[in-house]
C-alpha cells in the first residue's frame, strides 16, 4: 500500500471521522456522539445510544490496507535540493532522509526548548511503548532500558512527570519501575496521580487512596463501568482467536488489545472480521488501531489527551500562563494528547515525536495542534514498525 504523506490519510483520528477510519470501518460503528446521552457522572463521559451501523464491505472499506499500513512498503521519494542524499543508500534511507527534512531532530531545538522553560514550572509526560521502550515482537518483553530508566528517574527529580500508556497501570508501572512518577494506564481511563487542587465535585470517579510507597493519591477510573463488559469481550476474543496462530489478546482493564504482529497477514482478514463480529453485539464499545495492534475501548469521551489536562489540573498547573508543558509520544493515540493538552493550558507546550522504527530511531518537535497532527502522521509514513 502506498501511504499518503497528507492528512487525507486513512488513518484513524480520534472522534473517528465520517468515512474515514483507520480501520476503514463504516463511521456509524466506531463514531460516538459528543452530545446527549451523558452519564449523570461527569462533564467528560459522553455515551452513545446509537446502534452500531451495518458493517460496509470491510474488504473494499480499507480496513486491511490500515492494517497493512502499521509496516507500509519502502516508498521511493524525490531528492531534495538542500538534502545531500547518499546515492546508493535504499530506498528506505532515501525516504528517511527527506522525511528529516520535514520532521527536524528535537534535539537541534533544545536550546529553543530550554530558553522557553525558563523560569517555568515544567510538567513532562511519556508515552511508553516505541517512546521509552523499543518496539519488540512481544509485547511483554518491551522492556525499557536502564539508562532510559536513569534518565526517566532525573527528569522526575525536578519536574512533575507522567508516563500516559495504553497498557494497563500496573503492567506499566511493573515495567518502568519509578515509584516518583505518575500513571495513567488505559489510555488515560485509570490515573494513579496527585491529591487534586481542582473542585473534587468535577470529577465524581476521582477516590482517595494510597500508592506503593503508601503516599496518598487520587485514583480516577471514568470508565470503572465498563469492566464487566470489557471482561466479557476479552474473554471471547482470547475464545475467538485462539486458533489463529500468533494473535495475542491483552487485558487492560478498561480495555483490551488484540496484537497481530505476530500473525501471517494472509489471516489478518480473519482476526478483524472475528472482532467486527463480535463488536456487532457491543454498541458501547468502539475499535482504534495501533502500531500492528487493534484495541477495543469504552465509547467515553476520554483518552491520553483528557489524562494529561487531568493531571495538570490535579498538579494545579492549568489556567496559569507560567506553565510548559512536554508531551512525548510516538503513536496516532499520543495525538489526542498533543491536541487536548494544547487547548488545556495557556502557556507552553512541546510536542516530541519519537520514530521508534525498526530501522531508524529518531525524535522531533511540533510545537502546536496542527503539527502535532502532522508528526504522528510523520510517523505512520515513515514506521516500519
Ligand atoms: O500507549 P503505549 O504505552 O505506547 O502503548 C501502546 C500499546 O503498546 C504495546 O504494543 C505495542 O508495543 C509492543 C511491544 O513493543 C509491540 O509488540 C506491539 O506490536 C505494539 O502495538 C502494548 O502491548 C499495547 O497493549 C499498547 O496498547
Amino acid at each position: 500500500m502506498e501511504l499518503k504523506s497528507n492528512h487525507s490519510s486513512p488513518l484513524l483520528t480520534d472522534p473517528i471521522p465520517v468515512n474515514n477510519s483507520r480501520l476503514g470501518i463504516h463511521s456509524n460503528l466506531l463514531s460516538y456522539q459528543q452530545s446527549g446521552g451523558s452519564l449523570p457522572s461527569g462533564k467528560y463521559m459522553t455515551i452513545p445510544r446509537k446502534k452500531p451501523g451495518k458493517l460496509e464491505d470491510a474488504w473494499s472499506n480499507g480496513w486491511l490496507e490500515a492494517m497493512r499500513s502499521s509496516s507500509p512498503p519502502r516508498k521511493k521519494l524525490i531528492k531534495h535540493k538542500d538534502f545531500n542524499i547518499d546515492a546508493s543508500a535504499d530506498d528506505f534511507d532515501i525516504a528517511y532522509g527527506t522525511w528529516m527534512i520535514k520532521y527536524p531532530s528535537a534535539l537541534k531545538s533544545f536550546d529553543k526548548i530550554s530558553k522557553n522553560g525558563k523560569n517555568k514550572k515544567i510538567a513532562v509526560f511519556l508515552d511508553y511503548d516505541g517512546t521509552l521502550s523499543p518496539i519488540v515482537d512481544d509485547p511483554d518483553r518491551a522492556f525499557m532500558s536502564d539508562s532510559m530508566r536513569s534518565a526517566v528517574r532525573e527528569i522526575a527529580k525536578h519536574f512533575p512527570t507522567a508516563i500516559i500508556s495504553g497498557r494497563s497501570r500496573d503492567k506499566v508501572y511493573e515495567l518502568v519501575g519509578l515509584t516518583e512518577l505518575y500513571y495513567a494506564g488505559s489510555h488515560g481511563m485509570d490515573i494513579m496521580g496527585p491529591v487534586r487542587h481542582a473542585k473534587s465535585d468535577d470529577h465524581p470517579n476521582c477516590i482517595r487512596s494510597t500508592d506503593q510507597r503508601g503516599k496518598e493519591v487520587n485514583l480516577f477510573q471514568p470508565a470503572g463501568e465498563f469492566i464487566p463488559m470489557i471482561d466479557e469481550v476479552l474473554k471471547t476474543l482470547v475464545e475467538n482467536t485462539k486458533d489463529i496462530k500468533g494473535a495475542k489478546v491483552e487485558n487492560h482493564k478498561f480495555c483490551t488489545s488484540v496484537h497481530y504482529r505476530n500473525v501471517e497477514e494472509k489471516n489478518w482478514p480473519t482476526i478483524a472480521q472475528r472482532i467486527h463480529d463480535i463488536l456487532k453485539d457491543y454498541p458501547r464499545l468502539r475499535l482504534t488501531h495501533g502500531r500492528k495492534v487493534l484495541e477495543i475501548r469504552p465509547v467515553i469521551d476520554w483518552n491520553k489527551g483528557k489524562a494529561v489536562e487531568f493531571l495538570l489540573e490535579s498538579l494545579g498547573l492549568s489556567d496559569r500562563d507560567d506553565v510548559l508543558a512536554i508531551y512525548i509520544g510516538d503513536d496516532k493515540t499520543d495525538e489526542d494528547a498533543f491536541k487536548a493538552s494544547f487547548q488545556g493550558i495557556k502557556s507552553g507546550l512541546w510536542n516530541i515525536g519519537v520514530l521508534s522504527s525498526q530501522r531508524k530511531q529518531g525524535i522531533f518537535l511540533s510545537e502546536g495542534t496542527i503539527r502535532g497532527e502532522e508528526i504522528s502522521q510523520g510517523i505512520g509514513d515513515m514506521e516500519d514498525a
